[in-house]
């Protein structure tokens, strides 16, 4: 399996008036080339800030305090601005949490995608670029016709988030970062979203990786998914993997709180506890005070990750 991004030690953290929170600590993930790759974990974990990492944008105050990411082999902290710029859109786009709010209310579509074409596209011609624009919005199952000389308050949240995962293909990306695309949208236009984004990854090979609270739709779309505690990435493994042999405590427990995703789960039940407070994070194991199987090692040392499968690795003190 070769790995387009491959993130080492990474570590981020935002100072604030009442203390840091460190958003992402000590991180190794490989996003292997041509996968649908999937992060869950509560709210405040940690997903979005990797993934917007990787784009190489941490908003302010974040600081990254250690690691690499290598996409191809390039570390993208250590890219100038004019090479961020190239790698953005063309090697790696993103189409963020909320994306529908990021389109500009006073242009048309077609405005807008023509600007974006403009200034990104290599050799630019705007009757090439509107072809591929129809072409691309025809993919998210839109007609090129009507919604290009509509303004967006025309459209419904599920269009603008198909507008917003067209854009993202227009400079033919060799990955696309989706951070909670369907959050605020119905459950049917999560599927069709989702079934849409499933075709998109089948017919160009696209490589994806996906953040997400939902394990009901990582079980749609990826091939592999990995689990985020506290900013900690807990457990990582093949998709069948991880729902039928899940090794950590809190991803059971995630799994059971899902609604009935395998038959052997009908029953939901919560996850005991809250996350911890991120100014005050407890000693040990980042679970240990919500977790049924805690011994005394895990309230003083952080487990490291081990092996518990091939391509499956979790960090607990149960399996060490
Ligand atoms: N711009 C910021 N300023 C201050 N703190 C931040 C900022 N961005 C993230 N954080 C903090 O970093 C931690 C991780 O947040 P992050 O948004 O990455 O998590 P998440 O898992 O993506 O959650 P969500 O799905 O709610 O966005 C949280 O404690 C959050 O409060």
């Amino acid at each position: 399996m070769e790995n387009l991004v491959e993130i080492r030690d990474l570590t981020i953290d935002f100072p604030l008036r009442a203390g840091t929170i460190r958003a992402v600590n000590h991180v190794d993930l490989d996003i292997p080339k041509g996968k649908v790759t999937a992060l869950v974990g509560e709210s405040g974990s940690g997903k979005s800030t990797l993934a917007s990492a990787i784009i190489g944008l941490v908003s302010v105050p974040g600081k990254i305090v250690s690691g690499q990411i290598l996409y191809k082999g390039r570390d993208v902290l250590k890219m100038d601005n004019r090479e961020l710029n190239k790698y953005r859109w063309k090697e790696v786009s993103m189409v963020f949490q909320a994306a529908q709010n990021s389109l500009n209310p006073v242009m048309t579509i077609r405005e807008q995608f023509l600007e974006t074409a403009r200034i990104h596209m290599e050799n630019y011609d705007e009757s090439a670029a509107l072809k591929r624009i129809s072409e691309l919005l025809g993919y998210v199952r839109l007609e090129a016709n009507r919604v290009l000389d509509s303004y967006p308050h025309e459209l419904s949240g599920g269009m603008k988030q198909r507008v917003m995962i067209a854009f993202s293909l227009l400079l033919d990306p060799q990955m696309i970062i989706l951070d909670e695309p369907t959050t605020a949208l119905d459950v049917i236009t999560q599927d069709y979203i989702f079934n849409i984004l499933k075709r998109i990854h089948e017919e160009m090979g696209i490589t994806m990786f996906l953040q997400t609270h939902d394990i009901a739709v990582v079980a749609k779309v990826a091939e592999r998914m990995g689990v985020m505690y506290a900013g900690y990435l807990v457990e990582i493994g093949g998709i069948r993997d991880m729902f039928y042999n899940a090794a950590h405590p809190y991803t059971k427990q995630l799994l059971q709180a899902a609604p009935s995703l395998l038959d052997e789960l009908k029953e939901r039940k919560p996850i005991m506890g809250t996350p911890p407070d991120p100014y005050n994070m407890p000693k040990g194991c980042p679970f240990h005070p919500r977790c049924i199987h805690a011994k005394p090692i895990c309230e003083e040392q952080i487990p490291q990750m081990v092996d518990v499968a091939p391509d499956h690795k979790v960090m607990c003190h149960l399996y060490l």
